[in-house]
């Protein structure tokens, strides 16, 4: 099949609607082709409770309120003791003298500490209450004062050290102290729908009176990787074995998603073996991932047999490295044991080039498992500065691995090395900091050092 002609391929944004198109066409049901709105689950409609604990890393169904309000009630700050600061007595008590430290102990502050400072007030037993950090404030009482300014004293009353300026009042009303609700109210709205979970949001969750959140159902993406040469990682090599690195990538980047991916056998480069794998792994995926094949040799099959077991939508995308790719479906076998699901797999075929299988995942099974969870990552780019000239494919848009300088001085923007090239040079997805992501343009492939681009941080990608 011609799959990798020149300047007559889609770009990606127009590839990616033409497959959900099709995709809607054949009955697949999220005909949006976007994340859900917030307060739906996942296009898939599934979702299930889960305790906190294993709910890193999945995606909330719905927005999380919470219960109560935190603090659930006004609450010391501060270790020390808890007063009226209307009721302080705003002249020092004790004249320069100060009784000796009693049974309670000064560990912070002596007498003579005291004594040196111009003025120490004197607090009664009874008009003060002790009070650790946290503490729910007695009634009546409103400030703490610290205790590193406490010197207790023998007969249950408390010495107050007046602060560095004696003019000023020894405590101003709420002082250290955190009032109900301050942090969030009752029925706040702590987490959005379609929130891929990270661990402050656990926490967050259970202050509000969550033990368990509900979240979407992890999609299940096949991936089947091909060719006669490839072998699994850890099996003794021959000349010319190619290790599957790309299941093992691909599969990690769909769990950072929040997917379940299941990586099929290695099936050969044979059009009746694929097939037969992927009606197999159709019957119960969300999303089918076919490594390599794609292209124009001897033993590329995954457009052929794509169509021949569901369809081809989209076959070469505009896109360097990664243009043969294809999207595409799988029919489900009648009576398969999902039956709650579409009658068709939406499949990609990944080109079999490691850096051209890395892109196309990120251009098309990241929008899509963002469908299907209801969690679409959010892109942020940071500015950068090119180190040197660098010219692209005008046709196409270009993917860029870029390592990235430290930043210099205040304000001066990293500089953005880019990566050499070659589909093949995995090595780069492993010392890369960056993707830079070139969009297509005539005018716009001749980039001169010092130009500003924007990057996607790698460490970044999967939030
Ligand atoms: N005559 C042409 N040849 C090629 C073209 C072209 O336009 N005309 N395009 C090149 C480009 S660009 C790419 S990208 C690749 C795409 O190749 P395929 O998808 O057909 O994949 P293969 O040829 O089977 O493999 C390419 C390469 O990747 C290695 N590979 C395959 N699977 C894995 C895996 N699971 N893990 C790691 N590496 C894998 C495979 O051994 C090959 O070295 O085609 C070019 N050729
Ligand atoms: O698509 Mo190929 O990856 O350009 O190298």
């Amino acid at each position: 099949m011609g799959l990798t002609g020149g300047g007559s391929l889609a770009l990606p944004d127009v590839a990616y609607q033409r497959w959900l198109d099709s995709l809607g066409g054949a009955g697949w049901p999220a005909r949006s082709g976007r994340a859900s709105p917030p307060g739906l689950p996942g296009e898939l409609g599934d979702s299930e409770r889960v305790p906190l604990d294993e709910a890193l890393g999945r995606v909330a169904a719905a927005a999380v309120t919470a219960r109560w309000p935190s603090p659930r009630c006004d609450c010391a700050a501060m270790d020390g003791i808890a007063v009226r600061a209307a009721g302080l007595p705003i002249a020092p008590a004790v004249g320069g003298t100060v009784a000796p430290a009693g049974t309670g102990g000064a560990d912070d502050l002596d007498a003579q500490d005291l004594d040196a400072r111009a003025g120490a007030i004197r607090l009664p037993a009874g008009a003060f209450e002790w009070i650790d950090t946290g503490d729910p404030m007695p009634d009546g009482l409103d400030t703490v004062v610290v205790r590193e300014r406490l010197l207790p004293q023998g007969d249950g009353s408390v010495l107050i050290a007046a602060g560095p300026d004696a003019a000023a009042p020894l405590a101003t009303a709420g002082q250290h102290v955190r009032t109900a609700g301050e942090d969030f109210a009752a029925g706040e709205e702590l987490l959005p729908a379609g929130r891929l979970l990270r661990p402050g949001d656990l926490a967050a969750a259970a202050a509000a009176g969550h033990a368990t959140l509900v979240v979407t159902r992890r999609p299940v993406v096949a991936i089947i990787p091909t060719g006669d040469e490839i072998r699994p990682a850890g099996e003794p090599l021959r000349r010319g074995d190619i290790i599957d690195t790309n299941s093992i990538m691909l599969a990690a980047r769909c769990r950072q998603l929040g997917a379940l991916a299941e990586v099929g056998p290695i099936v050969p480069d044979d059009p009746d073996s694929l097939a037969a794998e992927l009606h197999r792994a159709a019957a119960g995926a969300d999303l089918v991932l076919i490594i390599a094949g794609s292209s124009r040799g001897r033993g590329d099959h995954a457009a052929a047999v794509l169509a021949q077991v569901g369809g081809v939508a989209v076959a070469g995308v505009a896109v360097r490295p990664g243009h043969p790719a294809i999207l595409g479906h799988v029919k489900r076998p009648t009576g398969a044991k999902a039956a709650d699901r579409a009658a068709i797999a939406p499949a990609i075929g990944l080109p079999g080039y490691p850096l051209a299988a890395a892109v196309i995942f990120e251009l098309f099974a990241v929008p899509l498992l963002g469908v299907l969870t209801g969690h679409t990552p959010a892109r942020t780019t940071i500015r950068a500065r090119l180190d040197r000239d660098w010219t692209g494919r005008p046709e196409a848009e270009n993917w860029v691995l870029v390592t990235l300088s430290d930043h210099g001085e205040r304000g001066e923007l990293p500089l953005a090395t880019p990566a050499r090239r070659g589909a093949g040079t995995i090595s780069q997805l492993a010392r890369a900091d960056a993707w830079w992501q070139v969009p297509a343009g005539r005018d716009r492939v001749d980039f001169a050092a010092g130009t500003e681009i924007a990057v996607l941080p790698v460490a970044d990608i999967a939030r």
